[in-house]
């Protein structure tokens, strides 16, 4: 579904009057391929090019060099060459939904925006589709009308996950989504994820330094390091097997922090509310 080939970002610093602009190479030539309806977890400090990598994806930036390829056609990401069928292909949601929604907007509008840029639906249209992605993400009719400062961060973030899917997207790049929550919001988010993922075939790019949340998520692990990818693979491989120097420390100095034990345990609850009902 997605492919991106040897792809390089370098930034221009200006350093002041008289010295020259320093190069900053945010992304130094990075390549992965990723099948439809799977998800691959970007990993690595602070610094390491991760959301860089994530703009580049999602044609916020453009890449200095390098290919990107969806569903087997290479995309232009030129200024005014992009289609608005490939932008719609591709969304984003951010770490901080505090900071992505507009506090001025109803929750309505915010989902119907989307819509109303981009088709041609009628407003009894959008709102039939806004309301039903409310449901989707868990949450109810009622909260159409309310404002975004109404609502707790892990519901902002499925406000911002369900404003993601309006326009029927296939790839989500999502930038530290959870980052922001509580552990226990956290499980409840990445379980909402995965569901999304199963019912409409989305395949996801997640970007996280959370390696506990990547086990659980990823089916491929890539560990950025100064701009670069130092690993590559399967989640269980890397987790079994790392090669490089740089992800064993990371996962030498990575707390148990225990995001798998509290959605084992969310499961467990879902699974016996289903069972009494
Ligand atoms: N617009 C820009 N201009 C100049 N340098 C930039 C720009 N954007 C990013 N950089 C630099 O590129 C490098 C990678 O930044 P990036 O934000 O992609 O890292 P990151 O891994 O996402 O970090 P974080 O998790 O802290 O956001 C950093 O050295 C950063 O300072």
């Amino acid at each position: 579904m997605l492919e991106i080939r040897d792809v390089k970002r370098d930034y221009r610093v200006p350093q002041g009057l008289f010295k020259s602009d320093k190069i900053v190479h945010a992304v130094k030539g990075v390549s992965f391929a990723l099948e439809a309806g799977k998800t691959l977890a970007i990993v690595g400090e602070s610094g390491c090019g991760k959301s860089t990598l994530a703009r580049i994806l999602t044609f916020i930036d453009e890449p200095t060099s390098g290919d990107i390829i969806i569903d087997g056609a290479k995309v232009d990401t030129r200024p005014g060459h992009l289609t608005s069928e490939m932008r719609q292909k591709v969304q984003i949601v951010f770490q901080n939904p505090y900071g992505s929604l507009n506090p001025r907007q109803k929750v309505g509008d915010v989902l119907g925006e989307p819509l109303l840029i981009n088709t041609k639906m009628t407003a009894a249209e959008r709102r039939e589709k806004a309301t039903e992605m409310l449901v989707k993400v868990g949450l109810g009719p009622e909260h159409y009308n309310r404002y975004p400062h109404m609502f707790s961060g892990g519901q902002r973030q499925r406000i911002a996950i369900a404003r993601a899917l309006m326009l029927n997207p296939k790839l989500l790049v999502l930038d530290e989504p959870v980052s922001a929550l509580d552990l226990s919001v956290q499980a409840q988010v990445l379980n909402l994820l995965t569901d999304l993922q199963e019912e409409f075939g989305l395949t996801y790019v997640f970007i996280s330094h959370d390696l506990s949340v990547v086990r659980h998520i990823a089916d491929e692990v890539m560990v950025m390091y100064f701009g670069e990818a130092v690993e590559y693979g399967s989640r269980d491989r890397v987790f079994a097997d790392p090669q490089h120097d740089y992800t064993r420390s990371l996962f030498a100095a990575t707390p148990r922090a225990d995001v798998e034990t509290i959605r084992a345990r969310l499961a467990k609850r879902r699974s016996a509310t289903f069972e009494r009902a």
